[in-house]
């Protein structure tokens, strides 16, 4: 069968054409639902890691702490990421023409009834190793660059935004092979790749070769930089804020 798109730009023009402006907007409810709890659990999570190894007196944390505090923070948001995702790329997958979900809510109910909590899950293993390598160098990537950047105590606005764009490039390098085999497992009929992972990954790159695992890298990527420098910009300002209005928080 030939391909459906043929690049980024293709992909637009044809859902547009076909189905409107607001097509490119398909499953943007889960995403948004989720996106500040997720965040907020990544970041406490990372904050608990970073109390689980630092000595009390410790002022600045190495590398490998850094490391293993992002760990931490990609562990603890897979329960909530897994079901937001199953639904999110059920919804962005079906056409206007075989609607079978309506919407968010609707979705979530018609994968319970079918396969109970299992089918809301299916892709954890995908999303945990998606998630928890790539978090702890997006982490470790943002601390080692803003403090090659910073040459003085205050940091200027621009060292967070570059430091947390380069941060989510990081992190969509590192989980863009894992994201692809999720994504298929989470829209595939249920029964289709039985062995998960294991069922998924040989019957893609078989067919399609390696770099099937980074198709449709190059919007993720001009999608990563400005979120995520936003994201850190964001970060800071909060815990400049936090330190110098609640510092014993
Ligand atoms: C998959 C994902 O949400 O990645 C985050 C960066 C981004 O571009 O959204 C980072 N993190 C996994 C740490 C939440």
């Amino acid at each position: 069968m030939p391909d459906k798109y043929n690049g980024t730009w293709d992909t637009i023009k044809k859902n547009i054409s076909q189905e409107g402006p607001l097509s490119l907007y398909k499953g943007v409810i889960p995403p948004l639902a989720t996106v500040v709890p997720i965040f907020a659990i990544g970041f406490l999570g990372y904050g608990f890691g970073k109390d689980l190894v630092a000595d009390p007196d410790q002022e600045t944390l190495t590398g490998s702490q850094v490391l293993f505090a992002g760990l931490v923070s990609g562990a603890s948001t897979t329960f909530i990421t897994v079901p937001a995702e199953r639904i999110k790329c059920l919804l962005q997958m079906q056409g206007n023409n075989t609607k079978k979900y309506n919407g968010f809510v609707d979705c979530g109910i018609k994968l319970w009834k079918e396969g109970g909590i299992r089918n809301l899950y299916i892709g954890t293993s995908a999303t945990f190793l998606r998630d928890v390598p790539a978090t702890g160098l997006y982490f470790c990537s943002y601390e080692q660059i803003l403090r090659y950047l910073s040459v003085e105590p205050d940091k200027a606005t621009w060292e967070p935004l570059l430091a947390g764009g380069c941060a989510g490039v990081v992190n969509w390098v590192v989980s863009m092979p894992f994201d692809t085999l999720k994504s298929k497992l989470q829209t595939a009929s249920l029964g289709e790749y039985p062995r998960g992972l294991r069922s998924v990954y040989p019957a893609m790159v078989k067919k399609e070769g390696v770099s099937v695992l980074y198709r449709g890298i190059i919007p993720v990527l001009f999608r990563a930089f400005p979120a995520n420098a936003a994201c850190f910009w964001g970060y800071e300002l909060c815990m400049d804020f936090l330190d110098k209005h609640i510092p014993w928080l």
